[in-house]
């Protein structure tokens, strides 16, 4: 894929960051939890993703992050896509060293394609005291018109659009669209899978509990099918009986 420039500069991206953050810290409702959502498919989790959470977090003085896999990426039906509750796993595992970022099983649960209009009227049922910001790549945010109900999308978050290598960053003119740059990532889940199907290592890619995870369960192999989780039944404490 060519390596495209984005038409906004830099510093312009960083200065109107700067100054949406300042509005929104002064605006944002006394009391009210300010909590990012990283939505992805985390196939596997890497460090691109926990970056952009963090520097979003830090810049847009958020209390949480809440870090939620997709159950059925319906936009990815053409790819290969995990067990959801691996992902979910490796999710928990790179996150677990941050206090601020917790994860999310309400798209994992959910039956059916994952949709973000889903995803934020759950999490607001279950957070009302909280102000969402939802993070998103700069590929992701270029597709986003293509996402379900999109115009009742925007009144239930801000939107945070993240610099990502060899993508534009376009916020499309939305007051709901906040541009961030963050340090570039050049890593993306295609690249992990295929490098471990490949025999290469993932180290400092992705979390090394993510690297252990991998291996343990057989994951992205060519050639043969993961391993299984236990079984819930195999979870079960032992009959007292
Ligand atoms: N390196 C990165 N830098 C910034 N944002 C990223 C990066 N990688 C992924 N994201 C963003 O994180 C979110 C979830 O991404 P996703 O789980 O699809 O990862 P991916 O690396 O794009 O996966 P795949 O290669 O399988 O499509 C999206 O909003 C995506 O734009
Ligand atoms: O709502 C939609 O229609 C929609 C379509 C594509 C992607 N999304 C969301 O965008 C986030 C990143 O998705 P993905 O497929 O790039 O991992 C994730 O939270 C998805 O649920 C949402």
């Amino acid at each position: 894929m060519p390596i495209r420039t984005a038409s906004t500069p830099t510093s312009t991206i960083t200065a109107r960051a700067t100054s949406i953050s300042r509005v929104l810290h002064h605006n944002g409702a006394e009391g009210r939890l300010r909590l990012g959502v990283m939505g992805g498919t985390f196939d596997p989790i890497h460090h691109g993703h926990l970056v952009a959470a963090s520097e979003v977090a830090a810049k847009f003085g958020l209390d949480e992050v809440v870090f939620v896999p997709t159950g059925q990426p319906w936009q990815k039906t053409h790819k290969h896509v995990s067990e959801p509750e691996h992902r979910y796993l490796m999710t928990v595992i790179a996150t677990a060293s941050n206090p601020r970022f917790t994860v999310s099983r309400v798209d994992v649960d959910r039956p059916g394609p994952t949709y973000t209009i889903d995803t934020l009227r759950d999490l607001r049922t279950q957070r009302p005291d909280a102000d969402l910001f939802f993070i998103t790549g700069a590929d992701a945010l270029a597709q986003i018109l293509s996402w379900k109900d999109i115009d009742e999308l925007w009144s239930l978050a801000h939107f945070v659009g993240v610099t990502r290598p060899g993508h534009v960053l376009d916020g499309m003119g939305r007051k709901d669209v906040s541009l961030l740059e963050v340090p570039a990532m050049a890593i993306s889940s295609t690249d992990c899978r295929a490098r471990v199907a490949e025999h290469n290592p993932v180290w400092y890619l992705v979390p090394d509990g993510v690297v252990q995870y991998i291996a343990k369960y057989g994951l992205y192999a060519e050639g043969s099918a993961p391993r299984d989780l236990p079984s819930a039944e195999t979870n079960e404490p032992a009959s007292t009986e």
